[in-house]
């Protein structure tokens, strides 16, 4: 298995992909963006690709999210969750009072923000591709443009030629971050009892209540969320998706009525993966949703038709 990630080495990314045995094994190789590493997977150049999906401080991924609902191809077959710490590194000879310009990732940057607000007020923040792309621009480039980086603690272990200037910088001890692996048209992962299951679902119409018609699919059928943001769509202003993990698999016939509800309910629907949760934390799953109930209940409305499947006996001419 040829396996891809946000890089360089050094990212959480890589270690959220080191945690994945047949990837120790197989073939690593860093891609310098999130949409680059899912298109080595769309191009078959990669089996799967480890992608930053969701930050406890900022939310969700937008360069992933968008990236994976592009089409219909992608599935996540995997979740990881790393906890998430940061040093502040430069070149011997810095020091912490004269840093200028910091760089590091985006999502890096919100999660210490608090800190440099304390510690560099008058430090400029220079946005990088990763937090260890940032850190290796202070080694490799001749004029990196910035006089620091933020990265993690493995980064500066593997290259001493770095200062750790600070560590332990997040403002939150309990940052955590979740990566997904991503494949093309893989086989659904089975069902644990703790799954997760992600949609990716368009606002079907602009008109009252189409949302909360939404949203009903999953009550009715007892699943809960653990996660919904609206992202736009880019095809005109005011036009939106909404990016969702729901608790369960797609195996379960709770989810299953919800899918099929939302599909009357917005057809574009997405399905982009069910795997299991990496908390192992089993869905809650009251007696009228279990899967004794939907079996009953299905078996119940086929008994009424004795003569035949509904859907056959629709388009008798009797009917
Ligand atoms: O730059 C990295 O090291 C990454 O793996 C990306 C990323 C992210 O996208 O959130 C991953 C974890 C941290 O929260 C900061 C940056």
């Amino acid at each position: 298995m040829r396996y891809t990630f946000l890089g360089p080495t050094g990212t959480f990314t890589e270690s959220a992909l080191l945690t994945v045995p047949s990837a120790v094994v197989g073939e690593r190789f860093p891609s310098n963006s999130v949409p680059a590493a899912l298109n080595a997977v769309r191009e078959g150049v990669a089996d799967a690709a480890m992608v930053p999906i969701e930050n406890s401080m900022e939310g969700g991924v937008t360069a992933t999210l968008d990236s994976i609902a592009l089409d219909n191809n992608l599935r996540i077959i995997q979740e990881v969750l790393v906890p998430i710490t940061f040093v502040l590194v430069a070149l011997p000879g810095t020091e912490i009072k004269d840093i200028k310009r910091i760089s590091t990732h985006s999502h890096a940057w919100a999660q210490v923000r608090l800190w440099a607000e304390q510690r560099v007020p008058r430090a400029e923040y220079v946005p990088g591709q990763s937090t260890a792309g940032a850190a290796m621009g202070l080694l490799e480039d001749e004029k990196p443009g910035y006089d620091a980086a933020i990265c993690a603690p493995a980064v500066a272990q593997a290259h001493p030629e770095l200062v750790v200037l600070e560590e332990n910088i997040e403002d939150n001890k309990q940052a955590v971050t979740r990566f997904v692996l991503v494949a093309k048209d893989p086989d659904i992962p089975a069902p644990t009892g703790a799954d997760k299951t992600t949609l990716v679902v368009p606002l079907p119409e602009d008109r009252p209540g189409a949302l909360l018609e939404l949203l009903q699919q999953f009550s009715t059928s007892g699943v809960n969320l653990s996660r919904i943001e609206s992202r736009p769509t880019g095809e005109f202003l005011g036009s939106y998706f909404f990016s969702i993990d729901a608790d369960g698999h797609i195996y379960d016939a709770r989810m299953r009525t919800a899918l099929r509800g939302l599909h009357r309910v917005s057809p574009g629907i997405q399905f982009l993966g069910s795997y299991p949760r990496a908390d192992f934390r089993k869905a809650e799953i009251d007696s009228i949703h279990s899967e004794d109930a939907f079996d009953s209940a299905r078996d119940w409305v086929e008994s009424l038709f004795p003569g035949g499947r509904p859907e056959q006996l629709r388009h008798h001419k009797h009917w």
